[in-house]
């Protein structure tokens, strides 16, 4: 039976309010005014160091004052990922649908594997996954193939990848991956523009697409 390898950041966890609170409070400490939440979004997907820059570049701050900013958001955030942090609706139901219907689960995602570990206990799904990915997993991150063709070796199987970005559509298409795009999460380009096999926007509805597409 097929593997099914989910992004996190956007497509399984809606995480860019707690990730805002922790970039908020590190730009506190620099002095600087807060990022709106719509701005922090737009940001989120390369990974930590990508989110920081990108942060420090909205903000004005210098390369040499980027470090702290890194150090103070990761003490902010690692404190409690979860905080702000909650599955998107039926997400919970789908995947125990899928592993009961056989299906292998595995995450490949940008975030550290520290917090993402984190994220899967304390929101209750992390015995549902045979393999986790994070951004410090492999050496190198999404859109590079590696971290994804990583996890399904991990399960020794093959399958279908599920994301939210274009991170991920391009991370497929380079892998060779069929990819599924969850459309209500932080995408950036129209739904068009992203190379996807199927996409949705209700949990409700991936079950059986999946089904269909593996079949
Ligand atoms: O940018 C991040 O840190 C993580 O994002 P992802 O879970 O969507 O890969
Ligand atoms: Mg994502």
């Amino acid at each position: 039976m097929t593997a099914i390898v989910f992004d996190l950041d956007g497509t399984l966890v809606d995480s860019a309010p707690g990730i805002a609170a922790a970039v908020n409070t590190a730009l506190a400490a620099q002095y600087c005014r807060p990022l709106s939440l719509a701005q922090v979004t737009s940001f989120i997907g390369n990974g930590v160091p990508a989110l920081i820059e990108q942060v420090a570049i909205a903000s004005g701050i210098s390369m040499l004052r980027r470090e702290a900013l890194l150090e103070g958001f990761r003490s902010a955030y690692y404190a409690d990922p979860t905080y702000l942090t909650a599955l998107f609706d039926g997400v919970l139901p789908c995947l125990e649908g899928l592993r009961a219907s056989g299906f292998r689960l595995g995450i490949c995602t940008n975030k550290p594997e520290e917090p993402t570990h984190q994220i899967l206990d304390k929101l209750g799904i992390a015995g549902l996954f045979d393999a986790v990915v994070g951004g410090d997993t492999a050496p190198t991150r999404k859109p590079d193939p590696a971290p994804l063709h990583l996890a399904f070796e991990r399960m020794g199987r093959s399958g279908i990848y599920v994301g939210d970005s274009e991170v991920d559509a391009a991370c497929a298409a380079q892998a060779g991956i069929p990819f599924v795009l969850f459309t209500e999460g932080y995408r950036k380009a129209p739904v068009e523009d992203l190379p996807h096999m199927a996409k949705f926007s209700r949990y409700g509805d991936l079950s059986a697409l999946l089904s269909r597409a593996a079949a």
